[in-house]
């Protein structure tokens, strides 16, 4: 088993908390403060964001969050180059959240090894056509990345069968229909979907998309599922803040959602 699933599953069966943050939002300097702040205050896992424009699966808060990254002028070397200082002092393994496009542009293998060089552990591609999982898997084994694969309410049983039998380890449960953002329900449905994947396979599941309460955590925890992501909730407390108000504010949510986990 390969570290991230490790993580997700000796919490003694509590539920691990996974904050997604962008990179280089509002600058690298208080990404950096974040890393530290969310491993502080229990993040057991973190998803670190690589700044895109074409986010099609983005939300408005997490879109606005690249877009003003990226007009920072912040790009994966510097993002790596960071990372590479940060993963060594904190204990949450770090998980490269990108999408497609940049993977290619920088080479498959490139890309791979560079993250694994920067201490990242795993990788999270939300649209990385399946027929080209294969090769990605090969290069994330020979570099000790965990590959996290999708699976959607939408997705055929075909599609479900196939994804979990590639899966190295972790499934990355999509909890609702269209972007990320804060939803005021998540369906019941999913915890039956998630207890459908429990019982064909044994892959550690965390559920993301619209994870926004505390309220929302204390009942999704107990839900059949190892792992929480919450994005645009945490990073909706960081926007138009100053430096220090949005480190306060990220250290508060995740304290207060951590807690909501334990409830
Ligand atoms: O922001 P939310 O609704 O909490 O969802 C997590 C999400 O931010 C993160 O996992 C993510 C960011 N961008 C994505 C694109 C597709 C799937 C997932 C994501």
């Amino acid at each position: 088993m390969t570290l991230i699933s490790e993580t997700l599953t000796k919490k003694n069966s509590k539920c691990s908390l996974i904050p997604f943050i962008t990179a280089g939002y509002p600058n690298l300097q208080v990404t950096v403060k974040a890393l530290y702040a969310l491993d502080e205050k229990g993040a057991d896992v973190i998803e670190l964001g690589i700044p895109y424009s074409d986010a099609l699966a983005d939300g408005p808060v997490i879109q606005e969050s690249s877009r003003k990254a990226l007009e920072q002028g912040v790009c994966l070397d510097k993002i790596l180059c960071m990372l590479k200082k940060v993963s060594p002092n904190i204990n949450a393994p770090v998980i490269i959240f990108t999408y497609y496009n940049p993977v290619l542009a920088r080479g498959m293998k490139k890309f791979i090894q560079d993250i694994s060089f920067s201490g990242a552990r795993g990788l999270i591609i939300p649209d990385l056509p399946l027929e080209e999982v294969d090769y990605i898997l090969k290069l994330c084994t020979q570099f000790n990345i965990e590959l996290i694969l999708f699976i959607a309410p939408t997705s055929s049983e075909i599609r479900m069968a196939s994804i979990l039998s590639k899966s190295p380890g972790c499934i990355y449960l999509v909890s609702s229909y269209g972007v990320t953002g804060m939803r005021n329900k998540i369906s019941i449905n999913i915890d039956k979907l998630a207890q459908k994947i429990k019982a064909k396979s044994n892959k550690v599941i965390i559920l993301g998309f619209g994870i926004s309460s505390p309220q929302q955590v204390s009942t999704i925890a107990k839900w059949h599922v190892d792992g929480l992501v919450v994005g645009s909730a945490f990073m909706s407390t960081m926007l138009n803040k100053s430096d220090i108000e949005a480190i306060q504010s990220l250290s508060e949510a995740c304290e207060t959602f951590k807690a909501a986990i334990d409830n």
